[in-house]
């Protein structure tokens, strides 16, 4: 499906992705005198896949960070789930660690661990009671999922590629059958063909699962072939967020220049190409 059909479907689909399932208000990020977020609001609505871009250094994984709970902002409020996240209990803030699945940049892998023992942590830190072999055949359902062979399983982090890490990384983001996943650049490093095929990924996970995602990415290509919204981050705010064929239009320098650029004119032509002719 293409960006605008999406945008058609996000338009007249009645009320299917109208639950929020993180709200944003008033967020304030600092670092000494340096104001990263001011007033920042921002929802995720459930099933979407939310595109995260702006400038290098306006605050976007920070803001991930921030809605993990890996940090505390110094203000504003954040809900994840209906949960207060920053106010949250222990239970609630283990309710929400376990429905979300998080993807970090460098994949955050545990080196001297097997892919198969990657995706078990999650499962023993959480669900302590289940069996070995439980475990295990659990792990390799998440590794076929990410679309990994039976045979990562086995291997160190360090016997695959860059693409296949980032798949090892998925895998172990889909141990807890989360309904939420941050992912934070996941296409970075990877060639174009590697970079479309994990796009597929994505979209495929996100159809079959019914998740809702939030993807910071530089990949206009990733914007263009399964963003459902996108968000800009500019002035230490969510500039705009909306469909991509609005969001494009904002007139502000650098929505202008990212989406106006030559790379953007090859993006959004590559997604044509992917649009089947409608029938006249
Ligand atoms: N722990 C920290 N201590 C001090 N400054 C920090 C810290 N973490 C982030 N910053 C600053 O906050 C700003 C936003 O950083 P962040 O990593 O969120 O940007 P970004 O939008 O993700 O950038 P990029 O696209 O380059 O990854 C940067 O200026 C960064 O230097």
């Amino acid at each position: 499906m293409s960006a605008q059909e999406r945008d058609a479907d996000a338009a007249t689909a009645p009320g299917a992705d109208d639950e929020i399932i993180v709200r944003v208000r008033g967020l304030e990020n600092r670092f000494g005198s340096q104001v990263v977020h001011e007033g920042l609001d921002l929802d995720v609505r459930r099933g979407e896949i939310l595109g995260v871009v702006g400038g290098s250094g306006t605050g976007k994984s920070v803001l991930m960070r921030t809605i993990l709970g890996l940090r505390t902002p110094d203000a504003g409020s954040i809900e994840v789930f209906g949960i207060d996240a920053i106010e949250a209990d222990d239970a609630g803030r283990s309710y929400i660690e376990r429905h979300t699945g998080v993807l970090f940049q460098d994949g955050a892998l545990f080196s001297s661990l097997t892919v198969g023992e990657n995706v078990e942590v999650p499962l023993k830190e959480h669900y302590p009671g289940l069996s070995a072999s439980l475990r295990y055949e659990l792990a390799l359902l998440k590794v076929k999922l990410a679309g990994l062979p039976a045979d990562a399983l086995d291997k160190l982090p360090s016997q695959l590629s860059g693409g296949m890490r980032k798949r090892a990384g998925v895998a172990r983001a889909l141990a807890l059958d989360p309904p939420l996943m941050f992912l934070d650049e996941p296409t970075a490093g990877l060639d174009p063909i590697g970079a479309a095929a994990f796009d597929d990924l994505v979209r495929t996970l996100q159809e079959a699962l019914g998740l809702t995602v939030f993807l910071i990415t530089h990949d206009l290509d990733t914007l263009y072939a399964i963003c459902d919204r996108v968000a800009v981050l500019a002035d230490r705010r969510v500039l705009a967020i909306g469909p991509l064929s609005e969001v494009e239009r904002v007139d502000h320098p650098w929505v202008q220049s990212y989406f106006h650029g030559p790379r953007a004119r090859a993006a959004r032509a590559a997604d044509s190409a992917n649009t089947p002719a409608l029938e006249a």
